[in-house]
């Protein structure tokens, strides 16, 4: 049974601290819980399993948690209670324009990234001339990484993620990379790497591409998991909750317009 998990999360808490100024965060630094802060629970008692080969959709509003969860499983951040459980080699399509040194070459850089996803020199080696090819960026590759515009550094950074031959893939709305046609090349990879049984956590905004690729899918809100079940219901599910937010939010603006905030109450009492 658990050679099939890909990804556990059980009872797993994260929480922010939040300080009134940058100034304090830098001091929290240094003298820790000696600088006041409010605590934020980004991630709050988050538990799922998803088993090797599925492709799980993750949708929520903005700030539900969900980039908080994917930098768990890839190591970015760490939780301070629950069990997080990763089998397999992880690569993210997450801000692929960033973590190259620009004073090396396309090519170098594709080591560099080898070596920091734990790869062998060998294993590098072995898949240099598909990320080479993938990111089609033709004699660029063998120029500094500080000369690319950003779209050749994203190209670069999907390709080298897609090729190392991942076992979870994590996607941060990631897809939209270069122009139409290599958009386009890069879904037909994500599909194709789906289909030989890659496990594929996938987050967007884009309902649409997210049934396209997903059989299933999570539902966040507020640092919880709402709903987990078959991809189209959770989009339905999804669609009539923010629906239901945006009345919810409409109707506390007039009442606040009628009422008045404390603030104009207070400036009306003063007249
Ligand atoms: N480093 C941090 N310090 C403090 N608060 C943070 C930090 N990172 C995230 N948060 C807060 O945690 C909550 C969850 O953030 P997260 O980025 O995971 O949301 P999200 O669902 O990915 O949102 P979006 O769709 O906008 O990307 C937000 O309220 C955010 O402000």
């Amino acid at each position: 049974m658990e050679e099939q998990v890909a990804i556990c999360f059980t009872h797993v808490k994260k929480t922010y601290k939040l300080y009134k100024s940058a100034k304090k965060r830098f001091l929290g630094l240094i003298f820790g819980e000696r600088i006041p802060y409010k605590k934020y629970k980004a991630l709050d008692d988050v538990s799922f399993t998803i088993n090797k080969g599925e492709a799980v959709g993750l949708v929520g509003r903005n700030g539900a948690g969900k980039s908080t969860l994917l930098k768990l499983i890839t190591g970015v951040t760490f939780a301070e209670e629950g069990e997080i459980t990763v089998n397999g080699q992880v690569a993210a399509l997450l801000e692929l324009e960033s973590g190259f040194d620009p004073q090396m070459s396309g090519r170098e850089n594709i080591y560099l990234k080898g070596y920091i996803l734990g790869l062998t020199p060998e294993a590098i080696e072995a898949v240099e001339d598909d990320v080479v090819e993938f990111a089609d960026i033709g004699d660029f590759i063998d120029q500094p990484v500080g000369k690319y515009s950003s779209g050749m550094r994203a190209r670069l950074g999907f390709a080298i993620n897609v090729e190392i031959r991942p076992e979870i893939l994590v996607i941060d709305e990631a897809l939209a990379v270069g122009d139409a046609a290599f958009s386009e090349k890069c879904r037909n990879k994500v599909r194709s790497l789906i289909d030989s049984g890659v496990t594929v956590l996938f987050v967007s905004h884009a309902k649409d591409q997210m049934m396209e690729f997903c059989d299933r899918a999570l539902f966040m809100d507020k640092g919880k998991i709402l709903a987990d079940g078959p991809a189209e219901e959770i989009a339905r599910q999804y669609d009539a909750f923010v629906e239901q937010e945006k009345k919810r939010e409409r109707e506390e603006r007039e009442r606040r317009k009628r009422e008045g905030t404390p603030e104009r109450k207070r400036r009306k009492a003063s007249f």
